[in-house]
């Protein structure tokens, strides 16, 4: 569906599509252990969350270059665009990429080259999130926000993401103290795999503004009507909830409930190219199966925008979400 719409919860290094990781393993000497992309996608089937991780860390082997990042952000603002985002809030992963001896400011410069050109070549506005691996320490964390010191200028905020059971948010207290004092945003995934008390957690601990995923909230009744009445804003991704096995079937998926009780949902990829689709192929999907009604569609594309960090630029906002209202969403 190619309706009006942000995505606020999408890892770029999440949208390599096979086809790209082969060019850029050939460009770049790197041997893949898949003869070709029709066995890597043979490859995209997981059991959880660590399952997708091993394959998802393994897979950004390939990208080594500033011109790397530049051309995996083209393809997904491309792709993007023909689906309807109008603004998009970037996930990045630093230490996925440090790690590998490629440093922050080639993955950022690389980002931000695409990012840059964005508006003008696929109408689309742009920020840019970097994410904290909660599976590493909270040194390692410090370490990548005082890394990316010199990129602040182009990072709007900070972000938590990788295995979540077993690291709960408070573990990164002082690294989200830091962050809020250098004025960044602050987003944590919590509630995909790990319990509803992580997302309480997050907001107390992290003081986050938005929940990234959060299903789990509603196993807590009454965090649910926490989370409504303080309009925080949950990324949900539903095509990635199915394939990561957190639900058995999307008809699981309990988004129409949680439109229903109130809550600030939004609907987004993840990971596009390990999970099935794009943001509006999550949006054909729950439509279709969850029978969501022109209404309900159109409160999560105005959602969308709501949640998303334009409070710095109030007209764009308001001009995306004029669009929205004067969006036939019975053509949806
Ligand atoms: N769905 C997800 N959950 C946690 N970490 C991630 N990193 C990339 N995708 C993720
Ligand atoms: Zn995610």
């Amino acid at each position: 569906m190619a309706f009006p719409k942000a995505e606020l919860h999408l890892h770029i290094e999440g949208t390599l599509e096979p086809e790209l990781a082969f060019a850029l393993a050939a460009r770049n000497g790197v041997t893949l252990p898949y003869a070709d992309t029709e066995a890597l996608r043979e490859a995209y089937r997981f059991d959880d969350l660590q399952s997708f991780l091993d394959l998802y860390y393994a897979l950004m082997a390939v990208l080594r270059t500033a011109d790397d990042f530049t051309e995996l952000a083209d393809a997904y603002l491309a792709r993007a665009a023909a689906q309807g985002v109008r603004h998009a809030e970037i996930f990045f992963d630093p230490q996925a990429h440090t790690v590998r001896g490629v440093p922050i400011g080639t993955v950022v410069e690389g980002l931000g080259a695409a990012l840059d050109r964005a508006e003008e070549r696929y109408g689309i506005s742009t920020r840019l999130i970097m994410c904290f691996l909660r599976d590493e320490s909270a040194e390692s964390a410090l370490d990548t926000l005082r890394a990316a010191g010199p990129y602040l200028d182009r990072i709007t905020g900070v972000g938590l993401d990788s295995a979540e059971v077993g690291h709960p948010p408070a573990k990164f207290r002082e690294v989200y103290e830091e962050a809020a004092r250098l004025g960044l945003r602050r987003v944590a995934h919590a509630g995909e795999e790990g319990p509803a008390e992580y997302i309480r957690e997050a907001l107390d601990v992290l003081g986050v503004e938005r929940i990234d995923h959060g299903l789990r909230c509603v196993e807590d009744p009454e965090l649910v009507e926490r989370l409504a009445r303080e309009r925080v804003p949950l990324t949900l991704c539903p095509l990635s909830n199915v394939r990561l096995r957190t639900i058995d079937t999307l008809k699981d998926h309990p988004l129409r409930e949680m439109l229903a009780a109130g809550l600030m949902a939004t609907v987004n990829s993840d990971d596009p190219s390990y999970f099935g689709g794009y943001v509006g192929d999550n949006f054909d999907a729950v439509r279709d199966t969850l029978s969501l009604t022109p209404d309900q569609l159109r409160t999560l594309a105005r959602n969308s925008f709501l949640a998303s960090f334009l409070d710095d630029d109030e007209p764009r906002r308001e001009r995306y979400l004029a669009e929205v209202e004067a969006y036939d969403f019975h053509l949806a």
